[in-house]
């Protein structure tokens, strides 16, 4: 186990895909971080305010649905990040239905590779293996060549993963 000072969370959706909490917001209807703050807390089970302060990027989904994908990242405390993932599965109306599960993003690499290099190499819905790349490297919360060579090594993973399916095996 690595204990590292900070901590990035997503979610397993409903799909098996890896992504982050949020969720379909009519902006005829209510502003995006009003939205965004709802399905936080529908997913999550707690309030958490997202303000425009916390707005990262927009982007065009490449396939359909046609959605314009605006992703937002916020700083916690660790203190309100435990509390999210208490709450995550006591409280949240989406646990076990739309969200599996909260998870931590590892930040580090070991030696074999593990840590974020395997996390890389799962699959992700849309656009949100990229929103995670561009947050990590905003926040900087992992450095630049550190984040190329877990990208790197992501890449070789699914490869070597994909030409030889017998490349790992593991018995429960
Ligand atoms: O984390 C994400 N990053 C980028 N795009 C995302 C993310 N999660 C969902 N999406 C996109 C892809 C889907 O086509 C739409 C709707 O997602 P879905 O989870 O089905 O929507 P609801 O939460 O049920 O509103 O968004």
């Amino acid at each position: 186990m690595v204990k590292t000072s900070r901590l990035f969370q997503m979610q397993m959706r409903f799909d098996g895909l890896l992504g982050f909490p949020g969720g379909l917001v009519k902006p005829s209807e209510e502003s995006l971080e009003a939205g965004l703050s709802r399905e936080l807390q529908e997913e999550m089970g707690a309030s958490v305010s997202v303000t425009v302060n916390d707005y990262v990027s927009s982007h065009l989904a490449q396939s359909p649905p046609r959605l314009i994908l605006h992703f937002y990242s916020k700083k916690i405390t660790e203190a309100e990040l435990l509390e999210i993932e208490r709450a995550a599965v006591s409280t949240a109306v989406d646990h076990g239905f739309e969200v599996l599960g909260l998870t931590r993003v590892p930040l580090y690499t070991l030696r074999n590779g593990g840590g974020l290099p395997w996390f890389l190499s799962h699959s992700f819905i849309s656009n949100s293996r990229a929103q995670l790349l561009e947050a990590l490297q905003r926040l900087g919360l992992v450095s630049p060549p550190n984040l190329e060579e877990a990208v790197k090594k992501a890449e070789e993973m699914r490869h070597t993963v994909k030409s030889d399916p017998s490349h790992r095996q593991y018995l429960c």
